[in-house]
């Protein structure tokens, strides 16, 4: 790989803007948003509620359109493809986490993990497959189903499944809203030794402080802005940051 090639952002967005409705019921959504998520880093994007967060992810992950602007996953454009097309990038390139697990209850936890390979008729890498289940700590589980697992242990197989076809990005949304402290903080864990151990690039939607502070980097949005960025966070400072929002909007 070339050091350019090494350095190019994940994902990217230039001049991103999306809303919704027209005349008096328009909502600007995203507010000529720039952004780029570097690579092999954990990237958590928080803000009031409205303010954006669903929005922007849809749009970098090729789940929703950009109004105007461009969109990058690793170099290509998102505004230049087809349905078609972005399905098969969605489909190789992106890895999804959600709040609810959405695992097959009929499967196990193994073939939950390589279901969306398995449909799109590639095979993945062995040693891979053997890295990211000992990285997720889920070699016992893989022959239970979903229903005799626990939230945090679904969530985990959820997560592997995202991370198996060694996706150029993931996206989570709200990945632990439905776990409690515990199993919120094993997943968070393991999102992050997803990338320190595996060299993943993870964009996680949280509310919630303490999740942000497994992060590398906290943007916050207000308005459909990107209205400030926090490297290292700790659940204090992103607290703190989070009270300003409260009662007043921001001027920055
Ligand atoms: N499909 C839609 N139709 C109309 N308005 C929408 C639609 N989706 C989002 N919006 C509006 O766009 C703005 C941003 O919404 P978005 O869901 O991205 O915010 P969010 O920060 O993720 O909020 P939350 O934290 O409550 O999930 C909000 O004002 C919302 O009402």
């Amino acid at each position: 790989m070339s050091t350019a090639a090494a350095a190019a952002p994940a994902a990217r967005a230039v001049g991103l803007t999306k809303s919704y409705g027209t005349g008096d019921t328009r909502v600007v959504a995203l507010d000529a948003v720039d952004v780029e998520i570097e690579q092999g880093r954990f990237t958590a994007i928080m803000g009031p509620s409205g303010s954006g967060k669903s929005t922007l992810m849809h749009c970098l992950a090729g789940l929703d359109n950009a109004g105007s602007g461009q969109v990058w996953i690793g170099g290509t454009d998102l505004t230049s493809l087809n349905d078609k097309q972005l399905t098969r990038l969605r489909r190789d390139q992106i890895g999804f986490v959600f709040q609810s697990f959405n695992l097959l209850p009929t499967l196990t936890a193994e073939e939950n993990i390589t279901l969306p390979a398995d449909i799109a008729g590639r095979r993945i890498d062995p040693d891979w497959l053997k890295q990211v289940v000992v990285t997720l700590g889920l070699g016992d589980r893989l022959r239970h189903r979903p229903s005799e697992l626990s939230g945090g242990q679904q969530q985990r197989v959820a997560v592997a499944r995202a991370l198996a076809s060694r996706p150029q990005i993931i996206f989570a949304d709200e990945p632990t809203g439905n776990l409690d402290s515990r199993a919120g903080a094993e997943v968070l864990g393991f999102l992050r030794g997803s990338v320190d151990d595996l060299g993943q690039t993870v964009v996680m939607v949280t509310h919630d402080p303490v999740a942000a502070s497994y992060a590398d980097l906290v943007l916050f949005l207000a308005d459909g802005r990107i209205v400030e960025r926090l490297a290292d966070p700790t659940a204090d400072a992103v607290l703190a940051r989070m009270n300003r929002f409260d009662g007043t909007r921001p001027t920055d």
